[in-house]
């Protein structure tokens, strides 16, 4: 649905995107996650050609959007929505006049405009807030319409600037389940950016991790969990210290109840003690990495067996 491909960027002296591929799927949640710096809001704004970049390609829904000119690169981007981390509602305009902008811009009569509007209202949670101005409502409410305003022209991608970033916890969950159940009732795809892990593991099904302008690793978090090395693995389950030489750590998906460890010390003369360990809920199943000392004379026997049965073994 989103196919980046060589993007490159540069403000001055500075590098912002120094190559960047990048192919988010139909339907699924994809999140940019890295550093200040790193590039992220750059790439978003590359992805709906707010900037325009010195080289690369950017095709969205199937059009290359880097061909276009500025006329029919506005009909283009009616197709992408956009929420940002400080919501950019207007203030003197009311909830209903916020969602309705973008439907005045694109000249939809005033009578479906109200009929949209109240639609775009229900979908997020505010009907009876169409009168309210924005300083009236949270954080959480100024989103909503943010996002109803997004929806406003049925877009077949929602880009998200840091849409969390300004929300206290509570909020946040609330935002992210919102996201993921337009993710499913209406097909949307989402592109967001964000610094927090908590959002890739909240409601990403694929993510990018960026760093100096360039992607280090990218794809779907269930493939990446299993991938030795995995730098996205090591930072949703941090644990604690440097890995001590000669020690285990298993990362797991699926049922994080199989009694794996018991297993291996019943079936093998070998002991485990266990030094750290993190369990998550991600992309909608549970993963779990572990980090264990293994002594005793079946130890490579032992680890043979933890790998046929579908565990990521990586040996300091
Ligand atoms: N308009 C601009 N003019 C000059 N330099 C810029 C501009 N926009 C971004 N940069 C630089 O490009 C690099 C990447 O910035 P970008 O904002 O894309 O990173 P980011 O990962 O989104 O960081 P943050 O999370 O802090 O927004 C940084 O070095 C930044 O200073």
């Amino acid at each position: 649905m989103i196919e980046v491909s060589g993007l490159r960027k540069a403000y001055g002296r500075t590098v912002a995107l120094d190559g960047v591929d990048l192919s988010v799927r139909e339907g699924e949640v994809y999140g940019v996650v890295g550093r200040s710096g790193a590039g992220k809001s750059t790439l978003l704004r590359c992805v709906n050609l707010l900037e325009r970049p010195d080289s690369g390609t950017v095709r969205v829904a199937g059009q290359e959007l880097t061909g276009l000119g500025d006329r029919d690169l506005n009909l283009a981007r009616r197709r992408i929505g956009m929420i940002h981390q400080h919501f950019a509602l207007l203030s003197s305009r009311t909830v209903a006049g916020n969602v309705a902008f973008p439907l005045e811009v694109m000249g939809v009569p005033r009578a479906e405009r109200r009929r949209r509007v109240g639609e775009l209202l229900e979908l997020v949670g505010l009907a009876g807030r169409e009168r309210d101005h924005p300083h009236q409502l949270s954080g959480g409410q100024k989103q909503r319409v943010g996002i109803a305003r997004a929806l406003a022209g049925r877009p077949a991608v929602l880009l998200s600037d840091e849409a969390t970033s300004a929300l206290d916890p509570t909020t946040t969950q609330s935002i992210l389940d919102l996201l993921r159940r337009l993710n499913a009732e209406l097909g949307l795809t989402i592109l967001l950016i964000t610094h927090e892990m908590d959002v890739i593991k909240n409601v990403c099904d694929s993510a990018a991790i960026m760093s100096g302008g360039r992607v280090e690793e990218a794809g779907p978090i269930a493939e990446l969990i299993r991938t030795p090395g995995s730098r996205l693995t090591r930072e949703i389950f941090p644990l604690p210290g440097a890995a001590p030489a000669g020690s285990v750590t298993l990362t797991f998906t699926g049922d994080p109840q199989r009694p794996l460890v018991s297993e291996v010390v019943r079936k093998f003369d070998v002991d485990v003690s266990i030094l750290g360990g993190a369990i998550e809920e991600i992309a909608g199943g549970a993963a779990g990495r572990l980090r264990i000392a293994l002594t005793g004379d079946e130890v490579p026997a032992a680890l043979d067996y933890l790998r046929a049965r579908g565990l990521l073994v990586e040996v300091s």
